[in-house]
């Protein structure tokens, strides 16, 4: 199989999906990986990094789409790269369908087969999203300390206090990858921490790991509007795989926060959960104001601190992509069931149900759907 390896090209994507060592993962195994030139520059790896590992550098974007048998990308297809997907394709990328209804319908219409990362799922885990969750949570705190401070458009707090003076609180709001993460270096910073999550066994793990160090509280709109409104930075971390986020934070709940507090919506991959971030934003121009308050809505955090997301992400998508290579994506699925829920389009159809769901469109299981491929 001919694996390619385009540039990314959204806004400040400086990941790259393979690392020149992971080409030889592909190469031994009787692969061809082809890379669009100065892909890997943004993560420090350079064209001749490929080639000294037996990858073939080509100049342009087109060539590598339409040379290759298997696209293995870091974001979803934009849509000036919409017109590269054909029938004979295999995409394997991060995807987020459900808040991605224009290139839902480039993928059918183009009867690929797209595979995504984040619903790639190991006893209800998700593994290929895992890694950039960390990144990203802990980003997320970060940031949010940073655009507290005034010249930042911050109300000028610092998350820690100092002796005599108040902490800033924090509210994180679902408490998996990353929220726990984000909660990790918000307490690290001294801030006061708070962790809402919906599944009590969940709470109950983040208790044993924070111990007092963070409060816990379980999801409801009362609790999630007490402490958004005492709340000096908010973190938007809720997942329901496949789906659209739900929004939990209403514009009214937004009104209550003081003027400068600051929210980071890390799930506005997914749509995102304040009802008030209503775009996403870029690291070139990475926050809006409404009612007084700062919005972080960045779909590829990650993408900010490559070297270590690249290498992050490589090391968990590699098995997979050359299960994918090895034995096609039929034989792959049914020899291994956590890749199954990562197919999210094939043949023309939908075949994730959350997805189908939100977009309105007919359902066809995996089972059904690999049968033709
Ligand atoms: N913006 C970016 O650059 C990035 C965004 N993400 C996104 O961050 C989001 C979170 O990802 P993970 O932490 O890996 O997911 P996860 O599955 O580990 O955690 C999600 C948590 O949300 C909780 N939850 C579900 N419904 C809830 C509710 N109504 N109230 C409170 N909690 C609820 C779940 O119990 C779970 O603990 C995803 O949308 C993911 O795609 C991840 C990486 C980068
Ligand atoms: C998870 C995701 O979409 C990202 O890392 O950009």
């Amino acid at each position: 199989m001919i694996i390619g390896i385009p540039k990314e090209i959204k806004n400040n994507e400086n990941r790259v999906s393979l690392t020149p060592a992971g080409v030889v993962a592909f190469t031994q195994a009787g692969h061809e990986v082809i890379v669009e030139t100065n892909a890997g520059t943004g993560s420090g790896y350079t064209d001749e990094d490929y080639r000294a590992n037996g990858a073939t550098i080509i100049d342009n974007a087109a060539d590598v789409w339409s040379k290759a048998n298997m696209i293995m990308k870091v974001k979803e297809p934009l849509e000036s790269e919409y017109g590269y997907l054909r029938s004979d394709l295999i995409v394997f990328t991060y995807l987020h369908l459900a808040a991605e209804p224009a290139l839902t319908k480039a993928l059918v219409e183009s009867g690929c087969t797209a595979l995504a990362y984040e619903t790639v799922t190991v006893n209800g885990t998700l593994p290929l999203l895992t890694p950039m969750s960390e990144v990203a949570g802990r980003m997320a705190a970060q940031i949010g300390a940073q655009f507290l401070e005034k010249p930042k458009g911050g109300k000028g707090i610092l998350l820690s206090g100092i002796p005599g003076v108040q902490r800033g609180k924090v509210t994180v709001i679902g408490g998996g990858v990353v929220g726990a993460n984000a909660a990790k270096i918000a307490v690290g910073l001294g801030a006061d921490v708070t962790i809402i999550d919906l599944n009590p066994e969940r709470l109950r793990e983040l208790e044993d790991i924070f111990g007092k160090s963070a409060q816990t509280l379980m999801s409801s709109p009362v609790n999630i509007a007490e402490s958004v409104a005492e709340s000096d930075l908010v973190i938007g971390a809720v997942l329901i795989p496949g789906s659209r986020a739900p929004k939990l934070v209403t514009e009214d709940m937004v009104k209550t926060m003081k003027e400068g507090s600051v929210v980071v919506d890390v799930a506005i991959d997914q749509g995102g959960i304040f009802e008030t971030a209503d775009h996403v934003s870029t690291h070139d121009d990475p926050t809006y104001t409404k009612h007084g308050v700062v919005h972080y809505a960045v779909a590829n955090m990650p993408g900010a601190v490559p070297r270590t997301s690249t290498q992050g992400l490589t090391n968990v998508t590699v098995p997979y992509a050359l299960q994918l290579a090895n034995k096609g994506v039929k034989k792959a699925i049914e020899d291994n069931k956590s890749l199954a829920p990562g197919l999210n389009t094939a043949g023309g159809k939908v075949t994730h149900q959350k997805v189908a769901e939100d977009l309105g469109y007919t359902y066809t299981s995996v089972e059904e759907a690999i049968k033709s491929l």
